[in-house]
């Protein structure tokens, strides 16, 4: 059976109308499925986990229509089940766990490549914990998390009144834009104090610490250019000395990479990441934010199986 997690917000609606389309072909109604939509923030969690409960040798896979806020939801209800597949239909804004694994198809299309071909591959997700929770308390993410300017960012952003109304007129993401000035001046950067495979290194004038999977973010971003995804290693992107107005010019020049030759910023690579800041600092994990002091990332052990038809 497989088990449709639809967010009928996501993409301003798009999700519902590429749902229905997919409803509304010949291939839907000849296979077993049931159709669950989120009706609420974190919903999409709280169904995984009470689905895979219910059903734990029925399920075929999760089929997520939605955005990466959505995605991010259901693997983190199937976080102690990493035997069920999983497969994404991307319908919200920034998809970048779509592009993240170079799925091209989209829709109907894609639907009917996941319930007739078997295109799983492995996926090694990441694993945080933030000091505002407990040691069994991990979450997992799939596409990145990422702490200071950009994910104050994200957290004003989603905070803002005029979010609402700009989602309504259909320009939700110029509240980026409006929280990015509003950021530019006010954001104090950190001393972050950070831990990568063994190795620790303090830093005074901390504007972004972020950790990928992939190379996507911010709905098609490239932050980490040349990013391969693997097993083992996340690329790790620290930015630190910058001046203000240089900031507006690293956000311009990463949709084509020309960030990476910025002075203020360094690639690396790590299995495992720790870090502490000198006070309280916003983080964005797949689009979502919160507030932390300190934080361990490292990679899922085990794999999934998830849908990546890249052809
Ligand atoms: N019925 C609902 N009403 C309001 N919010 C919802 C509902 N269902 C889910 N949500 C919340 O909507 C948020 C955004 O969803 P999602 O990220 O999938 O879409 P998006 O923001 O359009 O896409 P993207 O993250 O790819 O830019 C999620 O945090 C989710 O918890």
């Amino acid at each position: 059976m497989y088990i449709f997690i639809v967010n009928p917000t996501a993409g301003d609606g798009r999700a519902l109308r590429v749902f229905k389309n997919i409803q509304n072909d010949p291939l839907f109604h000849k296979i077993s499925c049931r159709t669950f939509f989120t009706k609420h923030k974190a919903h999409g969690e709280e169904l995984a986990k009470q689905l895979v409960e219910m059903y734990p040798d029925k399920i075929t896979s999760f089929i997520v229509v939605g955005g990466d806020g959505t995605y991010h939801e259901v693997l983190n209800g199937l976080k102690s089940y990493s035997t069920i597949p999983l497969a994404f239909i991307p319908a919200g804004s920034g998809n970048d766990f779509a592009r993240g694994i170079s799925s091209k198809l989209k829709g109907v299309r894609l639907f009917k490549k996941v319930v007739s071909s078997s295109c799983y591959r492995p996926y090694w997700g990441g694993v945080y914990r933030t000091d505002r929770r407990k040691k069994h308390h991990s979450r997992l993410f799939a596409n990145s998390i990422g702490f200071g300017f950009d994910a104050e960012v994200v957290r004003r952003s989603n905070q803002a009144s005029y979010k609402k109304w700009l989602n309504k007129i259909h320009i939700g993401s110029l509240s980026y834009v409006v929280a990015l000035l509003e950021c530019l001046f006010r954001y104090q950067p950190r001393t972050l104090t950070i831990t990568q495979d063994g190795v620790t290194t303090t830093h005074k004038n901390v504007w972004m610490l972020t950790i990928c999977i992939h190379g996507y973010y911010g709905g098609g971003m490239k932050i980490i250019p040349n990013s391969k995804m693997n097993e083992h290693n996340f690329s790790v992107l620290l930015l630190k000395n910058i001046s203000r107005w240089k900031i507006l010019g690293l956000f311009l020049t990463v949709f084509w990479g020309g960030h990476q030759h910025f002075k203020e910023i360094s690639i690396t690579e790590a299995v495992q990441v720790d870090f502490s800041a000198n006070q309280p600092i916003a983080y964005q994990v797949d689009g979502q934010s919160g507030l932390c002091e300190s934080c361990h990332v490292n990679k899922e052990i085990k794999s999934r199986s998830v849908f990546q038809y890249d052809k």
